[in-house]
């Protein structure tokens, strides 16, 4: 059975950074992001289901999700990020599953599984332990307008339909705060992979 290491925190508080020095230290990693963007293909059952609720006007001309304009709706509204949540989240549980089973049988020092949602989605009942990364608000507001190009508010809403520190600290065994340069989190990420190692 392969080690599962839950990643999670809020937007911008730095998880990719993280987990790019867990698989620099030869951890595995799924990231949950990019699944979600695989079981939403175009033709995918998970597509259908969120057109069935949502209506075709969350799909690009080429069929393709029109990712922009669902992030508008749903973190906009608790009633339809719940709606989507409740249709996507056993998608991309599945899609973890598989992977873990098929991809990491072999090999490695440890699946991290990076997922902004790992509590909201259950996938960390597949967790032996879990890792949050937390940073002050404003830092993680200005952090995503500039990775992803979008406006204050937009940030905002996205971040109000997350939580507050505590909700991540108390439910995890390691918790790393980015509130200092970049440097300072890979080199408290390298401590910690260090520690990970030890005890394997
Ligand atoms: C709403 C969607 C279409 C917006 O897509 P977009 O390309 O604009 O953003 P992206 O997927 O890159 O997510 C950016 C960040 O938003 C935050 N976010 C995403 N989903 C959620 C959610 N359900 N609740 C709170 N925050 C979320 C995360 O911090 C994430 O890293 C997309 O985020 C989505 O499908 N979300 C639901 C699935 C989910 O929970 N994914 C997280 C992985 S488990
Ligand atoms: N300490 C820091 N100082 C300055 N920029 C940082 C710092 N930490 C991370 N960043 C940058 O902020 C952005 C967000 O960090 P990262 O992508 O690691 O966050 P995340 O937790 O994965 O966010 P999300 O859940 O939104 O995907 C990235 O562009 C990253 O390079």
């Amino acid at each position: 059975m392969a080690r599962i290491i839950g990643l999670t925190g809020q937007t911008g508080a730095g998880k990719t950074t993280v987990s790019n020095v867990l698989k620099s230290r030869g951890f595995d990693v799924i990231n949950c992001d990019l699944v979600a963007r695989e079981v939403t293909q175009p033709g995918t059952p998970c597509l259908l289901k969120l057109t069935e609720h949502f209506g075709t006007k969350i799909l690009n001309d080429d069929k393709s999700l029109n990712r922009k304009l669902l992030a508008s709706i749903v973190f906009q509204d608790e009633k339809e990020l719940r709606v989507l949540e409740s249709i996507i989240f056993s998608y991309i549980k599945a899609e973890i599953q598989h992977r873990i089973n098929t991809i990491y049988m072999g090999n490695t020092n440890g699946v991290v599984l990076d997922a902004p949602t790992l509590f909201e989605s259950g996938a960390d009942s597949m967790c032996n332990e879990i890792i949050s990364v937390i940073a002050p608000k404003h830092l993680r507001r200005a952090r995503i307008m500039a990775r992803d190009n979008i406006d204050n508010a937009a940030a905002d809403a996205r971040i109000a339909s997350q939580h507050e520190d505590e909700f991540y600290t108390k439910r995890s065994q390691y918790v790393l705060c980015n509130d200092g340069v970049q440097q300072e989190l890979i080199a408290k990420a390298e401590q910690l992979a260090e520690q990970l190692l030890r005890q394997r």
